[in-house]
């Protein structure tokens, strides 16, 4: 991918923006080409009716691609959004009313629809899927009867008209040109916002949440905080195109402020260009707008409805042959420009095309070890049921620096329900762990949050890769945590790259390792956030022979920085090689603790564990 390779001549304005390089530069030469196309063709023609178009593709080319900030990055399906244009159109008009200039007013309701999304999201983006849709609508439709009953301040169900006060200052206007110019300069404005935050921190933050929520939260994301944030500017800026487009309309009534349909069709532009790109809303809006106006236009009160006729046929068919919408389209010089992201420089190929037909991984270095430090985490009698079933019981541990301490037991013995414990994600019901921190104190964390800043880092029995994001950019996830700054934290994913063996698919996307890559992946993220206390779940299991005596190397390698890890393991080869301790977990109880040898002649052991799982024993 070229994206790494930063250019120095590059000016610093373009770098804002995330344009870095050739192709980087060649996607913005095409955006440029577009929106100019957008504000002089309307220009050149001179007919009022092109005017209006193209103002309307520009204000839902702004309205999509703000949407798509919590639609598309975050991934939480709103079809409330009418609610902040609402807003926003309303707050113009009654602040126009009291004589104040639109251009306040936008900041205004801006404001008001930023809170507004906070408070909404904040309750709601524990729902997902289907659940978080319906309640925005829902919300949408307490905005539509708050409008008709506030009578005194919105004029009620039939709506008011905006004073005529023609002129900059009121946004109101007898030629289209002005009225043209704000539309543009305010989709301009929403997309540099768009394009910024996907390329900065936020946006792989969001795109992480959206992909693996808790894999994200073990990154050191404040997933729900992130949420909010997308959701708040989402909002706001589809409120101040609410304002702009009431004063172009001069007339609200709440029937069309807050309308399931409005919103729907901000969804669809999104959906049909490329849902989550930066500018597939665009060009979702530049195809189907003309659609409704023309239709519109040319056959008026006859073809009411009809749009949304189209509409639905184009959305079954992108659905069908173009999932990732129209931009899956474009020749692959274009894709490539206007989004280099997907796209490998070495190979010239989108991420993902390219076979990984030689899966070798990279061998890890190694260095000597240092001697055992002193105990940095420590659970004390901690006990955790779900209902009446018992899943840990009395469960003492000690960890030292650079020790790795083996947890072996059979299936559901309640290993991972401890790991839920030792890193915030499942509180106990009773007991402590204590974690000392590098200020050489002792804490007791509560929440994902707190074991992360405390240095403890965790990996997933179930892989959990950013699917959409290619290996460096997983790594970027975790690097993020201690480099905010994206070329930092791209540098820092490239040297674990590398150091872990994972370097010749930093450019590859996640899904295609095969599973060994995928474990290595899941601990070179965690190895980014640089941990005091590495957590492993089951990163043996399922790869090969060769895979399994570099995974092993890998461990030892991580423990020889200092490192102290905990393993949970079936692979008993791996376990006697890399384990100080082990200690054996059996129906939530330890009922056998030392050393590799000592424990596996354990006869509770073998009664437990070892004999009925002879086949591991021998792997
Ligand atoms: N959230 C939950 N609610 C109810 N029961 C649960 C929950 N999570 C785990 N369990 C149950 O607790 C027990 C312990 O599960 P856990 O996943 O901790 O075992 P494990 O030792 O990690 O097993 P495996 O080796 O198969 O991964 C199992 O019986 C499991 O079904």
């Amino acid at each position: 991918m070229s994206s790494n390779q930063t250019s120095p001549t590059t000016p610093a304005v373009l770098r804002f923006f995330g344009v870095d390089n050739s192709a980087d530069k060649r996607g913005a030469l095409y955006i440029f080409v577009l929106l100019a196309a957008l504000l002089v063709t309307p220009i050149v023609v001179g007919n009022d009716f092109v005017y209006h178009v193209f103002i309307t593709i520009c204000l839902f080319a702004g309205l999509s691609t703000a949407w798509n900030i919590v639609g598309g990055y975050a991934g939480q399906l709103s079809l409330g959004h009418a609610m902040y244009y609402g807003i926003g159109a309303y707050t113009g008009m009654i602040l126009v009313n009291a004589g104040i200039t639109p251009w306040i007013g936008m900041f205004v309701g801006a404001a008001v629809s930023a809170v507004v999304a906070a408070l909404i999201a904040y309750p709601c983006f524990r729902l997902k899927g289907p659940f978080y849709a319906l309640a925005s609508i829902a919300f949408l439709e307490v905005f539509h009867v708050l409008a008709i009953e506030m009578k005194w301040l919105t004029g009620g169900a039939t709506g008011k008209m905006i004073p005529l006060q023609v002129g900059w200052e009121w946004m109101i206007f007898q030629d289209r040109l002005p009225s043209l110019l704000i539309a543009f300069g305010m989709l301009c404005f929403v997309l540099a916002i768009a394009q910024v935050i996907r390329h900065r921190r936020m946006g792989f933050y969001l795109i992480a949440t959206r992909e693996r929520e808790s894999a994200a939260k073990a990154a050191g994301i404040p997933t729900v905080k992130v949420r909010i944030y997308a959701a708040a500017m989402s909002g706001a800026l589809v409120s101040m195109l609410g304002t702009f487009h009431a004063m172009y309309l001069t007339f609200i009534e709440p029937d069309s402020a807050f309308d399931l349909i409005f919103s729907i069709q901000i969804v669809l532009f999104a959906l049909v260009g490329g849902i989550g790109t930066v500018f597939g809303p665009l060009l979702g809006a530049i195809l189907l707008v003309p659609i409704t106006e023309i239709s519109r236009g040319l056959l008026g009160a006859s073809a009411l409805g009809l749009h949304g006729f189209v509409y639905g046929v184009i959305l079954m068919l992108v659905v069908v042959f173009m999932p990732d919408g129209v931009v899956s389209l474009l020749p692959k010089r274009a894709r490539k420009a206007l989004d280099p992201e997907q796209f490998d420089d070495t190979t010239g190929q989108p991420i993902g095309d390219t076979e990984l037909d030689a899966p070798q991984l990279d061998p890890i270095q190694t260095k000597a070890r240092p001697p055992l430090g002193d105990e940095v985490l420590k659970v004390d009698d901690l006990v955790k049921n779900f209902g009446g079933l018992k899943v840990t019981q009395h469960v003492n541990i000690s960890l030292r620096q650079g020790e790795v301490l083996g947890i072996i037991g059979p299936n559901g013995a309640g290993k991972t329900t401890l790991f839920n414990m030792l890193s915030g994600f499942l509180e106990a019901d009773s007991g402590s762990v204590v974690v000392m921190g590098p200020d050489g104190k002792p804490h007791t964390p509560k929440g994902v949050a707190d074991f992360v800043s405390l240095g403890v880092g965790r990996t997933f029995q179930i892989v959990q890769p950013f699917a959409a994001m290619t290996v460096e950019e997983n790594i970027m996830v975790g690097a993020f945590y201690h480099h905010p700054d994206v070329d930092s934290a791209r540098r820092v994913a490239g040297e674990i790259a590398t150091e872990l063996g994972l370097g010749r698919f930093l450019h590859e996307e996640a899904k295609n390792l095969p599973i060994g890559g995928l474990k290595r992946l899941e601990v070179a993220r965690v190895m980014a956030m640089r941990p005091r206390i590495l957590l492993l779940d089951e990163v043996m299991a399922g790869i090969n022979p060769s895979d399994l005596v570099e995974a092993i190397r890998l461990i030892k390698a991580i423990r020889d920085t200092g490192v102290s890890i905990i393993a949970i393991e079936h692979v008993m080869r791996a376990i006697m090689d890399l384990s100080d301790r082990v200690i054996v977990i059996n129906s939530g109880a330890v009922i056998s603790e030392g050393d590799p040898e000592s424990v596996v002649r354990d006869e509770a052991v073998i009664e437990a564990y070892l004999g009925k799982e002879a086949g591991n024993a021998e792997a």
